[in-house]
């Protein structure tokens, strides 16, 4: 369970804006191995969409100057044509989005476009839709024939992101990308959802790299956490070390948040200040202006990450860290 699949190393994405750029992610590095689910946890704004985009270079407006290495399999895809993207994009990367309907065509049943995907590989026809009832199946989509033969309005929320992870699993890729896949969702069925990606990495064997608000759920079904914060990845480590043991101000704040879970459970409470304009990115950490035990070196220096244990990575100048909760 320890090989390497993606390995990101100092990726920056710098967003072109009115009055020049704006920082979205600085700096980050991590890697996700074979088989494993990685969660990218942080509040809104401080650039997990942005890193996960970037991988497939599938960010949206295309005003952004993307920066570092994105190693896939042992190749750079920052460094990659539009061409050799093309290939990796639905057969190696899937990659799953908050609004299902952005992604189906309303004019063509859920099963047909699920079928289109398998087609590619030059699968006879009756095969293919065979296949196609079975990842329905998999998928634990109820009336799975039925479903097959729905068009995507005829879907709840919940039905149509099983239609969509089941798209991307019929290409056997190694690594799905869910981004917040369960936002729109209620938490009944949000909880199903992420629960039956666990179920399919654990029959199928796909890395997942995992975006979500529900702190409740990552500690549920993730190997890996990484901690965001206004662009920086401030602390990456297996669940226990980061819900145990959050070693920078702002996880261990997070964490402290978590009891005070309101009505939709398990999401994220903010923490009083607010995040630094990312647009004037001067040297520092930019936790420092919200973090209680800041010092003067934290508003002039720019941390590294150090490295607590062989799954542990904090990028903190305290040297024990801290745990507030
Ligand atoms: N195309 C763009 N041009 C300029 N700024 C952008 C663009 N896309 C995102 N941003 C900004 O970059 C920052 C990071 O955004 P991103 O969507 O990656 O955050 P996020 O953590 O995924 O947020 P959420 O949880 O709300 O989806 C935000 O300040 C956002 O406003």
């Amino acid at each position: 369970m320890n090989e390497e699949l993606l390995r990101i190393d100092n990726l920056s994405v710098d967003y072109k804006v009115r009055d020049g750029f704006l920082s979205a992610v600085k700096n980050a590095s991590f890697e996700i191995r074979k088989k494993e689910i990685f969660a990218i946890v942080g509040e809104s704004g401080c650039g997990k969409s942005t890193i996960a985009h970037s991988i497939l270079r599938l960010l949206p407006e295309h005003n952004e100057i993307i920066k570092g290495q994105i190693m896939f399999k042992g190749k750079d895809l920052n460094q990659a044509t539009e061409k050799e993207l093309e290939a990796v994009r639905g057969k190696q990367i899937g990659m799953i989005f908050q609004n299902p309907l952005d992604s189906l065509n309303p004019v063509y049943t859920t099963g047909k476009q699920v079928e289109e995907g398998i087609l590619i590989d030059k699968i006879p026809r009756e095969e293919a839709w065979n296949r196609v009832i079975e990842m329905y199946k998999d998928v634990k989509m109820p009336d799975a024939e039925r479903r097959a033969k729905s068009y995507p309005h005829e879907l709840s929320g919940g039905m149509r992101q099983r239609v969509m992870i089941a798209m991307m699993l019929a290409r056997d890729p190694n690594l799905l990308i869910a981004d917040e896949p369960t936002t729109a969702l209620d938490v009944t069925i949000e909880a199903q959802i992420l629960r039956l990606i666990k179920q399919l990495r654990d029959e199928y064997g796909t890395a997942v790299m995992l975006i979500t608000h529900n702190f409740g759920l990552v500690a549920e079904i993730a190997d890996y956490v990484a901690v965001m914060y206004a662009g920086m990845i401030v602390e990456t480590g297996t669940v226990y070390d980061i819900f145990d043991h959050p070693m920078h101000p702002y996880s261990s704040l997070l964490m402290k948040a978590l009891p005070r879970m309101t009505k939709k459970e398990g999401r994220l409470t903010t923490i009083d200040g607010s995040v630094p304009r990312l647009t004037s990115d001067k040297p520092g950490c930019r936790f420092a202006n919200r973090c209680p035990f800041a010092k003067e070196r934290c508003f002039n220096e720019d941390p590294d990450i150090r490295k607590i244990s062989e799954t542990h990575n904090v990028r903190c100048f305290l040297e024990k860290g801290v745990d507030v909760r």
